[in-house]
């Protein structure tokens, strides 16, 4: 987010939340379909996009290196791609608002072309870490030069034709790989990701699908080794975008958490890396029906009933924060009304996104009468067993548009108002959220 003036919002108990709402394109999807079309040679249409801020950073950026991108009156979206090798110099910096994804994918992109480009961000993107980009990329040729601690603002001149590179991920991170690969497109030779840790798989899927020479081989271990043969050449394709289970999962929870709550969200994207809440609130005693499964551009959809439950409390599986990492804040939301207690360990990464999620909702939930305590890499929770929790206060939002989600959804199970300092946030990812909100509130 830029400067913008806050908007605060008070969020209270809610009558039972009932009916259907389908859910906004998924924003990795999103950035990828953008990205990639921009660099085939000719005419891609996407539908579904969702059409949040942080995607919208990405059009402008593919715009600005050359691709036509436009919106069409029934939402198709049409791109002509300069091909790969093809992006050209942006006449000024490229501003990344609040988007760690189209940044970090982006330096990818520009690494193993000829130009220099100069990322900025708002004041969250700005405090991220992007030595982990940085650290490749750089082996690979590029020439970058961050502020201080490896932030934004920084300056990527690319390297053509770039140094093809092996490389071990030092830590789950699909942005950290999908970087690498994409500027493996530009690279002549075999660039490979070793990925010890499966991340979400999106990059991959799309590669393959606009037609990159893309292989996976997967160590008996589970290491994934993820080979890409460039200089690729890449083919128009027309996508259709599946609903973001990152955005689904607040209203997953606000169903299964407001009392005589039943709410049908359709067409929900369920790929395997990216599906891991469902099967945790499931292990907690969540009513989570999958409805006609089926596939969608690629991608495994399904449309789910969800019905209020008596969550009980477990130990997460730290093998599976890849799998669910954007959808902790909302989990411990469920956790502070769930029977007992809930343990998640292994989430470092969680101090490194738009906030630092760990701390952020230690804090905020504790302002509202939740019992937490946080440790080094996770939250200790006791929840309530089902009652309301007090709410009654403020809780910042820290420009991360799922701490201001995560705390509305409190609102609905709290005795006294939760009043978000600002939910324009919000607008990165889940523009409709508190229309749909109000949808199901009728
Ligand atoms: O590749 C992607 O589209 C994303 C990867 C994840 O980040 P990390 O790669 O930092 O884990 C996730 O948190 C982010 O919302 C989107
Ligand atoms: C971490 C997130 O996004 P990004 O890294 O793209 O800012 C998110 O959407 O939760």
């Amino acid at each position: 987010m830029t400067d913008h003036s806050p908007s605060p919002r008070a969020f209270s108990a809610s009558v039972p939340l009932r009916g259907k709402i389908a859910i906004p394109g998924d924003k990795s999807i999103s950035h990828r379909a953008l990205m990639l079309s921009a660099l085939a040679v000719g005419t891609s249409r996407v539908t579904g996009l969702l059409e949040g801020h942080d995607v919208l950073a990405t059009a402008a950026a593919m715009r600005a290196m050359g691709a036509t991108i436009a919106r069409g009156d029934k939402g198709e979206w049409v791109i002509d791609g300069v091909g790969v090798g093809g992006l050209l110099q942006p006449r000024e910096a490229i501003e990344m608002g609040n988007s760690g994804t189209s940044t970090r994918l982006l330096m990818g992109l520009v690494a193993s072309h000829p130009i220099t480009v100069t990322f900025t961000g708002d004041a969250s993107l700005s405090g991220r870490p992007m030595g982990r980009v940085i650290d490749p990329l750089s082996q690979m040729g590029a020439d970058i030069s961050a502020s201080p601690g490896g932030r934004l603002p920084l300056m990527v001149r690319g390297l053509a034709p770039a140094i093809p590179l092996a490389y071990r991920l030092p830590m789950a991170s699909a942005q950290v790989k999908s970087a690498v690969l994409l500027a493996g497109l530009n690279t002549p030779g075999i660039t490979e990701v070793i990925e010890p840790v499966p991340t979400r798989d999106h990059s991959e899927r799309m590669l393959r699908g606009f037609g990159a020479d893309l292989t996976v081989e997967t160590d008996t271990d589970g290491t994934r080794h993820i080979r890409l043969r460039g200089e690729a050449e890449l083919v128009p394709q027309t996508i259709v975008v599946p609903g973001d289970p990152s955005s689904a999962a607040f209203f997953i929870v606000a169903a299964l958490l407001v009392p005589g709550s039943d709410v049908l969200i359709a067409n929900v994207g369920l790929n395997p890396t990216r599906a891991g809440l469902v099967d945790v609130l499931k292990a907690m005693g969540g009513d989570i029906e999958l409805i006609d499964a089926r596939d969608v551009g690629g991608e495994p959809v399904a449309d789910l009933r969800v019905r209020h439950s008596h969550l009980k409390g477990i130990a997460v599986d730290p093998a599976v924060a890849p799998s669910m990492i954007d959808e902790y804040p909302i989990l411990f939301v469920a956790a502070a009304l769930a029977e007992g207690r809930t343990v998640t360990t292994g989430l470092d990464e969680l101090r490194v996104k738009e906030s630092d999620r760990l701390a952020v909702m230690a804090t905020g939930l504790a302002a509202i009468g939740a019992r937490v305590e946080e440790s080094e890499d996770g939250l200790i929770i006791d929840g309530t067993g089902g009652d309301a929790l007090a709410g009654g206060a403020t809780v910042a939002g820290h420009l991360d548009h799922r701490i201001c989600m995560s705390f509305a959804i409190a609102g609905l199970v709290s005795k006294a108002a939760v009043t978000i300092d600002d939910m324009a946030p919000v607008a990165t990812s889940f523009p409709n959220f508190e229309t749909l909100l109000a949808d199901l509130q009728r």
